[in-house]
This record gives structure tokens, C-alpha cells and sequence, in this order.
């Protein structure tokens, strides 16, 4: 929601406090695509189904809160995706988003690579049989141990974060008698237009090796230098959920411009780019996200275009989607415990999960939108803020939301567009068991990663 809001009906045309909400929607029992999974529909009953089957069913079988993921839309995203960008470029599924190995046999089967960023990532990746040769390895601090078992195992890429990791991995790859497939990650100077914790290539910040005074270029010189690294091309990843597409053209264009250097100093022209994720999804009805034809049209544009003045054979472009793919395919199902009116402020809808099944809102402001999925109601609206269990004021999972007037406990209310981000960075705050991820499709739910017990969190007290 934006913070220009109009105050909404007479019940809150005086009451309003400043924040973020907008008027209330006309109808709060519709449920707007941009923002729900492809299969999710309200049936006669008035019960929100996602592939074909109830919340309430749901909620029986699995408990809540839990995410339920949407499996037939996330393997179209994939495909759309990987359509999109065609033959002559590779997608990867950034699996810091959301990984399992049920995503990992989906990615599999759907034609995707895969971005890892640690070694539990890339032990997830293996363990579920995606192919070594189409992973990448990411990270700004990979341990050796990280390296020795991404070269072992025979990544096709480790994307190099620093200097010392240049030498790293050259030493690793050399060890193993073996030549490693390397990138190197550049920050390129561009401030995306996002929150400032996920903006990733102006120069102040831990990621990548500086294009500016020439430090991107040194790199260059290393890497070609070491006997263990094959350089095969240069990657700029410049923030996440960024719906404007200038940074990326900047960031395509002076990464092209590094190309030619090397080619003009070297007399090599790198065979691939890589310019990143971070395209954004839509958390709101007012959120607008490009198509991944779009994207893909705008980007392989902007670099043929730059090559081609630059005198280059243009390269293979790669791109790194997590949150465009996973994101909007799933939701987060509440069941609402209390209610309490503020009177002159809002509403304050509590539920049985909160900031341990989605800190994103407490971390980075998010906005997220709400409704009530057991029933409809027609009730007017309420200026509500949905807030978890936990022993924080910051415990909130939607800042500003309308729900209908009569939301009450035991209702079930659903947050959607929480594949990215949620699960993956769940936490056990207040010793909190993190929710099941269920994949739902064609009338059939299966968990792909179940709910923690207490006897998993004892298992790690071993004191
Ligand atoms: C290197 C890299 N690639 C890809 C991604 C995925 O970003 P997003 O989920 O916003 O597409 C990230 C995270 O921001 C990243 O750091
Ligand atoms: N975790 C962040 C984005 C960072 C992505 C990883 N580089 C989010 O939820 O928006």
C-alpha cells in the first residue's frame, strides 16, 4: 500500500492515522490476481481454494500458520522464464528465495540452473540431484571448506566475491588437479531504487569487487593470471525487488564496457554475463512487476545493442531469479487468536505466527496484504494491523491492512505472496517452530518440508 492513502469510509474519515494504507477496497472479499497464486479461487461456499482444495481442509490437516505453495505456479513461472530468455541464455533460480528438494526436482525438471550461496545450499541442491555443472556458487565469505566441496562436486560456476577469494579458489581447484569455471561479481555503481538492505551494487557496501579506480579490472588480470581458474565472465546482482528497469540497463551497459576492456588490454572477450536477480513482485495490488518477456527483451536489448558498439561478440547472458519465481506462488495461512480495537487507531488482528515465519516486514518495512479466506463477510471495513505471538511491538506481519469489521478468532486469514523470503528466513525466536511448507496441486497437498516439533529444538539443547 502507499502512503498517500485517502482516508476510507465515515466510520474512519477522522480516525485515520498517518501510515501507509489507502482506502479500504471496494470488495474485501476479492482476490486480486496480481498478488495471489494462479490457482487460488473463492468457491461457492465462500472458502478460498488453492488446487482445488480449502482453506479449512488445509488448515485441518496441516495446521497453522503454514505456507502453502502452488506448485503448478511455480513450474509455469519456471517455464515462463526460461521461455523468456530462450536458447541462448540461462536462467537460475535463486534458491536463497526458497529451497527444498521437492523445488530442486521441480527446477530440475523445468530446465532451470541454480543459484546456491552456502553449503547447505548446495548440499540440498546435490542431494536432490540437480546437475553440478548447472549450479552457481555464490557468496561473499565462502569458507574453504564451501569451496573444496563446490569444486569437488564440479559447480559449473563460483561466482568470485573478493581478491583473496580469487587465490582461494585458484589454490582449491589446483589441489584437486582440476580448472574451476569462475565469474567475477562486480559492483557497478548503481544506487537501486529498493531498500537500502537489499541494494547490492553501489560501491559502500560487502558485496563484489568495485568497477571504479580499476579494481574490477585487477581482478581480471588476476584471475587470468591463476593456472586453477577458467574466467568466463563478469556478474553484477544490484538489489532486490526493483521494478525499474534503468539500474539494470547501467548496470548491463558497464559491465559490456568492462568486456571490451578486457578484450582491448587481454585481447580476450568473456563468454558470458550474469546480471543477477532482484526483479520485483507484486505484494499489493498497487505493485506493477514487468513480465519476464519484458525483461528479457529489455536486457538482451540493452547488451546486443552495447556490444555491438563496443565491436564484441555479444555473450551469453545468464539471470538469477528467486523471489519473481517463488514469491507470488504461495501463501501464509493464520488462524486469528485475538482482536482488539484501539479505539481512534486501528484494529490489532493477532496471530498464531508472526515475525519467526516472515521478518521481512519488521526488516525491511514490507507491505503486504491480507484477507479473510475462510468465509467471506460484509462487514465494513476495519483498519487493521496483523501481528504475531512474539514478545516484540515490532512483531508485525501486515503494518496496515483492511479486513472486514467482524474478523473474530478461529477465522482464518491469509497472507499471500510469501514463497520468497518467508520460509528461508524463519527463525525460532521465542523458541517459535517453523511452519510446513505444503505444495498444493490438482486436488492434492503434500509437505515438501515439515513443521519443526519440540523435539527438534531439544535435539539441538544439548547441554
Ligand atoms: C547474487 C544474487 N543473485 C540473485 C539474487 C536473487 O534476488 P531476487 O530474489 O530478488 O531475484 C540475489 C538476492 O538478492 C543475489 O544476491
Ligand atoms: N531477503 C531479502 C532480499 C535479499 C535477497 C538476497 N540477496 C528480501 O526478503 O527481500
Amino acid at each position: 500500500m502507499s502512503r498517500s492513502a485517502h482516508p476510507a469510509g465515515p466510520r474512519h474519515a477522522d480516525v485515520l492515522p498517518e501510515g501507509h494504507y489507502t482506502a479500504p477496497p471496494s470488495d474485501l472479499n476479492r482476490l486480486d490476481p496480481k498478488v495471489w497464486s494462479r490457482t487460488v479461487r473463492r468457491d461457492e461456499q465462500g472458502q478460498v481454494t488453492v488446487g482445488g482444495l480449502s482453506v479449512t481442509e488445509l488448515a485441518e490437516e496441516f495446521g497453522t500458520p503454514a505456507y502453502f505453495l502452488d506448485e503448478d505456479d511455480f513450474r509455469a513461472r519456471c517455464r515462463a522464464w526460461a521461455e523468456a530468455f530462450g536458447q541462448d541464455a540461462d536462467v537460475f533460480y535463486a534458491g536463497k528465495a526458497f529451497l527444498s528438494r521437492a523445488v530442486v526436482r521441480w527446477l530440475t525438471e523445468e530446465g532451470l540452473n541454480l543459484d546456491v550461496c552456502s553449503g547447505g545450499e548446495l548440499t540440498t541442491a546435490l542431494s536432490a540431484g540437480m546437475p553440478a555443472e548447472r549450479i552457481a556458487f555464490h557468496g561473499n565469505n565462502k569458507s574453504t571448506e564451501e569451496i573444496h566441496k563446490a569444486v569437488s562436486a564440479g559447480v559449473g560456476r563460483i561466482v568470485l566475491d573478493s581478491f583473496q577469494e580469487i587465490v582461494r579458489v585458484a589454490h582449491v581447484a589446483q589441489s584437486l588437479g582440476k580448472r574451476q569455471r569462475v565469474q567475477i561479481r562486480v559492483t557497478v555503481g548503481v544506487e537501486a531504487h529498493t531498500h537500502e538492505f537489499i541494494a547490492t551494487a553501489h560501491e559502500d557496501q560487502k558485496f563484489g569487487i568495485a568497477l571504479a579506480g580499476g579494481q574490477a579490472a585487477e581482478a581480471v588480470r588476476r584471475a587470468l593470471s591463476l593456472d586453477g581458474l577458467e574466467l568466463i565472465g563478469i556478474h553484477s546482482h544490484i538489489g532486490s525487488q526493483i521494478f525499474d528497469m534503468a539500474g539494470f540497463e547501467v548496470s548491463a551497459r558497464r559491465v559490456v564496457q568492462l568486456l571490451a576492456e578486457v578484450r582491448d588490454e587481454h585481447g580476450v572477450e568473456l563468454p558470458e554475463i550474469d546480471l543477477g536477480g532482484g526483479l520485483g513482485i507484486a505484494y499489493t495490488s498497487e505493485d506493477d512487476p514487468r513480465e519476464p518477456h519484458h525483461i528479457a527483451k529489455a536486457l538482451t536489448e540493452i547488451v546486443t545493442r552495447e556490444c555491438e558498439a563496443a565491436g564484441l561478440r555479444t555473450p551469453r547472458i545468464s539471470v538469477e531469479p528467486g523471489r519473481a519465481i517463488v514469491g507470488p506462488t504461495a501463501f501464509t495461512l493464520y488462524e486469528v487468536g485475538t482482536v482488539k480495537p484501539l479505539e481512534g487507531l486501528r484494529t490489532y488482528v493477532s496471530v498464531d505466527g508472526g515475525m519467526s515465519d516472515n521478518i521481512r516486514t519488521a526488516l525491511y518495512d514490507a507491505e503486504y496484504s491480507v484477507a479473510l479466506v475462510s468465509r467471506t463477510s460484509d462487514a465494513e471495513p476495519m483498519l487493521s494491523r496483523v501481528v504475531g505471538k512474539h514478545c516484540e511491538s515490532g512483531d508485525i506481519v501486515v503494518r496496515d491492512a483492511f479486513l472486514p469489521a467482524d474478523v473474530a478468532p478461529g477465522d482464518l486469514i491469509a497472507v499471500p505472496a510469501t514463497g520468497a523470503y518467508c520460509r528461508s528466513m524463519a527463525s525460532n525466536y521465542n523458541h517459535a517452530l517453523r511452519p510446513p511448507v505444503v505444495a498444493v496441486r490438482d486436488g492434492e497437498a503434500r509437505v515438501i518440508v515439515r513443521r519443526e516439533t519440540e523435539e527438534d529444538l531439544l535435539r539441538l539443547d544439548v547441554g
